[in-house]
């Protein structure tokens, strides 16, 4: 019996999560244009408060990643001491706006801002992350709702690159709401067997060694190395790290790119992974709110 994810034979090493971006967003793009065809223009709010740096680029890129495809995009910019009861307002109006499809608060916000609180406050219908509780349960429930970006850009990359995932066994290092939580959701309902591990699991790497898929969501850099991983394995690494390097800084992953390459049968670069494919599900669940708003 072949045990393992894929055929090695058959596809590239390295998944091009850029690439794979490039034809979601095509994809989009060709969708939004027929709507527009009907008087439809998707509107996506992002909302950023403070100064954070890396966060700042996020947003840079969301707006124009929102404009190639044709998704009118309006940004938000609040102060860093921005109280919660005037970003809750803001949430409102943009709940009431029906020009906006899809509302986003990149994340993390100030500490004295209620984090839950403000996703609770966003309307369902227009949750673009899926962190609403009510799309969490339907997620969780197995309903059509809209789902995290990265755990479903990963996926994607996941159906592309392994084909059927039915019956592999699917360990999730990392349970955050963000990436981990949702990433085990999606893959227990494409029926694969689930492993989730975080900082409390016992011999953490001899589960890791069982993954026919490995997903990799820590914020710890190139922490998984080659013995972590079963000969075969798809890796798909989530993690965005930057690190001290001769050369100023770069960006690394959780994996350990070089040393797990040759072990694994494919696995996502950073950058060019599953970053990329974040911002394309962004604008995909962006045109699937619009459609939802439609009626
Ligand atoms: N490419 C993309 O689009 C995105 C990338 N990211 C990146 O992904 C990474 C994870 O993000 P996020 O989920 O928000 O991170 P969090 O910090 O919220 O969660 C990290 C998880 O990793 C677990 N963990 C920490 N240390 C270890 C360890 N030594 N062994 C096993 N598990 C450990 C934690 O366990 P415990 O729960 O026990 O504390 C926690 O569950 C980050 O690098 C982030 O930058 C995030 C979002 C999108
Ligand atoms: N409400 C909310 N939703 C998010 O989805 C969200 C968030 N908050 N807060 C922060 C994290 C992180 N995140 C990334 C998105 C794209 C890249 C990305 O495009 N990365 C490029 C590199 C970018 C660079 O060079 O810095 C790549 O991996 O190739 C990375 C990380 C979304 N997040
Ligand atoms: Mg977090």
């Amino acid at each position: 019996m072949n045990t393992q994810a894929v055929q090695p034979d058959r596809l590239a090493k390295r998944i091009d999560g850029k690439q794979v971006s490039s034809q979601v967003l095509a994809e989009v793009s060709e969708a939004v244009q027929q709507l527009q065809q009907q008087g439809i223009q998707p509107g996506l709010a992002v909302v950023l408060v403070g100064e954070d740096p890396a966060s700042q680029v996020y947003v840079r890129n969301k707006v124009l990643r929102a404009a190639e495809v044709g998704i009118r995009s309006i940004e938000h910019r609040l102060p860093a001491d921005t109280d919660e009861s005037s970003l809750l307002a803001l949430i409102e109006t943009l709940n009431q706006d029906p020009q906006v499809n899809g509302i986003l608060v990149q994340l993390p916000l100030p500490a004295a801002i209620d984090e839950n609180r403000v996703l609770e406050a966003i309307d369902p219908l227009k949750d673009v992350d899926g962190f609403h509780s009510q799309n969490v349960g339907g997620l969780s429930q197995g309903r059509e709702v809209l789902t995290p970006c990265t755990p479903a850009g990963c996926m994607r990359l996941l159906r592309q690159t392994c084909g059927e995932l039915s019956g592999l066994h699917a360990v999730v290092v990392g349970r955050s709401n963000i990436v981990g939580k949702p990433m085990a959701a999606l893959l227990l309902q494409a029926d694969c067997s689930v492993t989730l591990v975080h900082s409390r699991s016992r011999d953490i790497e001899r589960l890791c060694r069982d993954a026919d898929i490995l997903v990799a969501a820590v914020g710890r850099p190139q922490m998984i190395k080659r013995d972590w991983i079963k000969p075969g394995a798809v890796v798909i690494d989530v993690g965005i790290n930057r690190i001290q390097a001769d050369t100023g800084t770069r960006l690394v992953g959780d994996v350990d790119y070089d040393d797990v390459y040759d072990q694994a049968a494919a696995i996502t670069p950073v950058p060019g992974g599953v970053g990329p494919m974040t911002i394309a599900m962004l604008m995909q669940n962006t045109l699937t709110a619009a459609r939802m708003q439609l009626g």
